[in-house]
């Protein structure tokens, strides 16, 4: 339980003792393509401004510590998604988190997982966490390249960038909004939308990881978990790459 070493300078503030608490969820269950990369992102946007943190890795050996402020799940193909979401259901760790306020972002897997019911890799429909209110069943062509997301106006950030690669489809309730609207890719195959926002867990199909790619995204998971609005921090490399990536979109913003 210790924060990632920093790539870059980090200010002597980041060394106060711990104050937000990081859980990366069953990275062994769900972990694929790189999502464990959103907790690091995480951990180094609080350490560049001097923000003690502490990540937690929830391995499944002990319960889901309810005590955390945000909440990491990823991407997995196959059995990893169905074990963890029968842990998840079984634990009640994590829903008294969210029943406290806690932040939760949840990738691909982790966000149908996390959701009433899902489709396993057969097509069986199986029982989710019940965090999200949301449905996936089985879309009848894999959804797999680039995504481009036009947020929801309400959450105040810039177009969202990231990878697909999912064969279920993903229908929201009347809890939950979309986290965005579709610009290019498939995201949940439903209504033309994009993830999921519920109080504050967002569910997003992005893999990239989707925070590495998306600075706004995970500064507004951190103003969640803090309760403030943090400081700016722009980064050339990340403003480069986002630009790049957007390049072809067919608006601006
Ligand atoms: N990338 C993923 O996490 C895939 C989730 C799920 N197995 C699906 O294909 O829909």
């Amino acid at each position: 339980m210790t924060c990632l070493e920093p790539t870059v300078p980090v200010s002597p503030a980041a060394h106060q003792p711990s104050q937000v608490r990081i859980a990366l969820v069953l990275p062994q269950l769900v972990g694929g393509y790189g999502d464990r990369g959103n907790a690091v992102v995480l951990v180094q946007r609080l350490r560049w401004r001097g923000i003690g943190c502490e990540l937690v890795e929830v391995t499944g050996a002990t319960p889901v510590p309810s005590d955390c402020d945000v909440y990491v799940v990823g991407g997995a193909e196959g059995g990893g998604q169905l074990t963890a979401a029968r842990r998840l259901r079984a634990d009640p760790g994590l829903s008294r988190a969210v029943a406290r306020g806690a932040t939760v972002l949840a990738v691909c897997a982790g966000f149908q997982l996390l959701g009433t019911g899902f489709a396993g890799p057969d097509g069986t429909m199986h029982p989710g966490a019940g965090l999200f209110d949301a449905v996936t069943r089985p879309m009848p062509r894999r959804a797999m390249g680039e995504v481009v997301v036009d947020p929801a106006p309400g959450l105040g950030i810039r177009a969202i960038t990231g990878y697909e690669n999912h064969a279920g489809a993903t229908r929201l309730g009347p809890a939950a909004g979309p986290l965005g609207r579709v610009v290019t890719g498939v995201g949940n195959g439903v209504d033309d939308v994009e993830g999921a926002v519920q109080g504050r867990l967002v569910g997003t199909y992005l893999h990239g990881p989707v925070l590495a790619r998306n600075p706004d995204l995970a500064d507004l998971l951190l103003g969640w978990a803090t309760g403030h609005r943090l400081a700016p921090l722009v980064l050339e490399e990340i403003e480069a790459l986002r630009h790049e990536r957007l390049r072809h979109r067919p608006v601006t913003t």
